[in-house]
């Protein structure tokens, strides 16, 4: 059986690329830069006040002067009248271009204005004091944001500095979702006793739209082989296609016979881990990825986690989730010898992991009140507390 990191590597190997369009600056949130965004001009653009204030050349500062005479007041978005000569200053707003003739501008605060008179009361200055100079932040023709990197709020900002109206991003696959089982039923349908709402269904959708993809397909099958088999062959022409469910050793556990029958290429199934053991992927020539994701809550959610994100990631060029280390604050047994995956949240000042209550992998609170996947390695039979430990943050 492979460890979850040979079959990551088995994944990555099959990895490739879903092609580059150009997208709405608005709409890139979560979308991955196909191509580096340049500076189009200086930034700041201009010498910006970083204060309301008095701007002066800082040699008359130097040379003992204190008293300037107003010469005019300059507004954010305005362009001065006339050059500071010798004793002259000028009254400046935050954000307003600070003048060639000034290089040094002064809080109000360390200043009195009398009768177009402003005293300086503080002895300490120097040049270019609250000034963001121009090209400070970036020059003119540098690189400001790297290809490969996932839009966030702050890049959608710096973007809209640097002039895009739209950005090459990597295109999103086609993705989509079946889930099996008799007893499963949406939110809204009656349940009997012995069925459970399609919560797999509503979690694969969410880990999908943090990468702001939107499920082209999303069926729900129940356990009959023939339906199950119609539903897989439809969507085998998609980039991406997850099930969950039926794939362990059940009497109806009909996927991964189902997927052969296909011709679909098994590359894994079954990975060392727990929650997840009975993930199974495979490909089909010119088709789609397929991962068969055990149906257990919990192990949906790990095996997305470590195999369908490892996959997107690597797709979209984007390097594979950052792994952290702290100390666990609790003592924990295996009897596995498998990786074990669990859900903790990283607590207190001086940040330790902390467990959250899960009955197991088909507990129905999954990782919500955690943001964390705590890794307990294969060989590590027991963390003791204070142990440092690997996680991978979710949520
Ligand atoms: N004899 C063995 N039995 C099991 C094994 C094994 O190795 N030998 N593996 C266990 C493990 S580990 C897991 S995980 C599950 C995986 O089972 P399947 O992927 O075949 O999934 P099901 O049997 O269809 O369902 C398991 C569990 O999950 C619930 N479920 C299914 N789909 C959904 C959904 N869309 N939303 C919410 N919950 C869902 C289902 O009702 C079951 O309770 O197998 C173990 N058994
Ligand atoms: O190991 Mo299964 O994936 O939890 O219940």
């Amino acid at each position: 059986m492979l460890s979850y990191r040979q079959a990551q590597e088995v994944i990555m190997a099959q990895a490739k690329s879903f092609g580059i369009e150009k997208v709405r600056l608005e709409a890139s949130l979560g979308r991955v830069l196909a191509h580096g965004v340049f500076a189009p001009r200086d930034l700041p653009p201009f010498n910006r006040a970083a204060v309301d204030g008095y701007a002066i050349r800082f040699v008359d500062f130097e040379q003992g002067i204190r008293t300037f005479e107003l010469e005019e007041t300059i507004f954010a978005g305005e362009r001065e009248k006339k050059a500071l000569l010798a004793g002259q200053c000028y009254k400046i707003m935050t954000g307003a271009a600070v003048p060639a003739s000034a290089n040094t501008v002064f809080r109000r605060e360390d200043t009195t204005e009398i009768n177009n008179q402003v005293i300086l009361n503080t002895e300490k200055g120097f040049e270019w004091q609250n000034i963001a100079v121009k090209g400070q932040d970036l020059k003119k023709g540098a690189l400001g944001i790297p290809a490969s990197y996932q839009i966030n709020a702050s890049a959608i900002g710096f973007l809209t500095s640097l002039g895009q109206a739209e950005v090459s991003v990597h295109k999103q696959p086609e993705v989509a979702i079946i889930t099996t089982g008799d007893e499963i039923k949406a939110v809204g349908e009656h349940v009997d006793a012995f069925q459970i709402y399609n919560s797999n269904l509503s979690v694969l959708k969410a880990l999908l739209a943090e990468y702001d993809i939107e499920v082209s397909t999303a069926a729900h099958v129940l356990d009959d082989q023939a339906e199950l088999k119609k539903a897989i062959a439809q969507n085998l022409h998609q980039d991406i296609l997850i099930l969950t469910g039926g794939v362990s050793a059940g009497d109806a556990d009909y996927v991964p016979e189902i997927l052969k029958d296909l011709g679909v290429e098994i590359l894994f199934h079954q990975v060392a881990i727990k929650p997840g053991k009975p993930i199974l992927c495979g490909k089909i020539n010119g088709g789609a990825m397929v991962f068969a994701l055990p149906g257990n809550p919990f192990s949906c959610l790990v095996t997305f986690k470590i195999f369908v994100d490892t996959y997107l990631r690597t797709c979209l060029s984007l390097a594979p989730s950052p792994v952290f280390k702290l100390p666990a604050d609790f003592n924990r047994k295996k009897r596995t010898g498998f990786d074990e995956f669990f859900p903790v949240s990283i607590k207190g000042p001086q940040p330790t992991l902390e467990l959250t209550a899960l009955n197991g992998s088909g507990d129905i609170r999954l990782g919500t009140f955690s943001n964390a996947l705590a890794i307990q390695a294969a060989n590590q039979m027991e963390i003791a507390k204070g142990e440092e430990i690997y996680y991978l943050p979710i949520n």
